[in-house]
């Protein structure tokens, strides 16, 4: 996309409000925990943290480690300026909120899930509220899954730009695509769905 002439930036917001926009179509408005992990996944968390907050909804952020890069710092900036707190106790926040958006780890996640993201991941697991997964459900490989077992089981998927290999084992309720930038000659090769009249996200399943 950098040969296009996009900056992170802006396809990050673009992404996040699909994000948002997504959640809004299927989910009522209410508590919404957003885990945000170290990378531009949970980027995309940040920014549909803030078009919640701007929909209705009450987010807040469990951010357990957070990155000093100006991107991510910025990001937190405008949550906070929005009334968006940080919370510390993810098992105690999860109990009161409505769903959970997982924005912890994206296409770039690899290997076994290090701390703390093990015991984020571990409590995520175990809950019964719904999860809404940012592009791959954390802990998955980006093309095999969930062969491990050790990653989420989200409700509903937002695949980001077009729906990566692993989407083929999401078992959940609702699939939407997002990131609604793709320039035509990319979204012929990447075979994109169309998009009703403005809307940012499209429903897949
Ligand atoms: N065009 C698009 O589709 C856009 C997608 N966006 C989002 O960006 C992510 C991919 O972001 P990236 O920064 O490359 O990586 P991740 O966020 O997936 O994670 C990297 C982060 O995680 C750490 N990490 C990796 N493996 C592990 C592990 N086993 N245990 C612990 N930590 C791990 C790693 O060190 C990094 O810190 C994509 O999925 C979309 O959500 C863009 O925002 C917009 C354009
Ligand atoms: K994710």
């Amino acid at each position: 996309m950098a040969k296009h002439g996009y900056t992170i930036e802006q396809l990050m917001e673009l992404a996040g409000l699909s994000v948002a926009a997504s959640i809004a179509s299927e989910y009522p408005k209410g508590r919404v925990v957003i885990c945000v992990g170290p990378g531009n996944n949970g980027g995309d968390g940040l920014v549909a943290a803030r078009h919640l907050n701007h929909f209705g909804y009450q987010p807040c952020l469990y951010y357990p480690v957070q990155p000093t890069k100006d991107l991510y710092t910025r990001l937190l900036l405008q949550c906070q300026a929005h009334g968006i707190a940080v919370v510390d106790d993810l098992a105690d926040e999860v109990n009161k909120c409505d769903i959970v958006v997982d924005a912890i780890f994206g296409f770039s996640f690899k290997g076994t899930v290090r701390a703390p993201y093990d015991e984020t991941l571990s409590i995520l697991r175990g809950i019964d509220k719904p999860i809404i997964s940012i592009d791959v459900p954390s802990g998955w490989d980006v093309e095999l899954g969930n062969p491990q077992g050790v990653g989420l089981s989200p409700d509903m998927l937002v695949s980001l730009t077009a729906p990566k290999l692993c989407a083929n084992h999401f078992a959940g309720r609702f699939h939407y695509l997002g990131g609604r930038f793709v320039p035509p000659d990319l979204a012929r090769d990447l075979d994109i769905p169309q998009y009703p009249d403005s809307s940012q996200c499209v429903r897949l399943l």
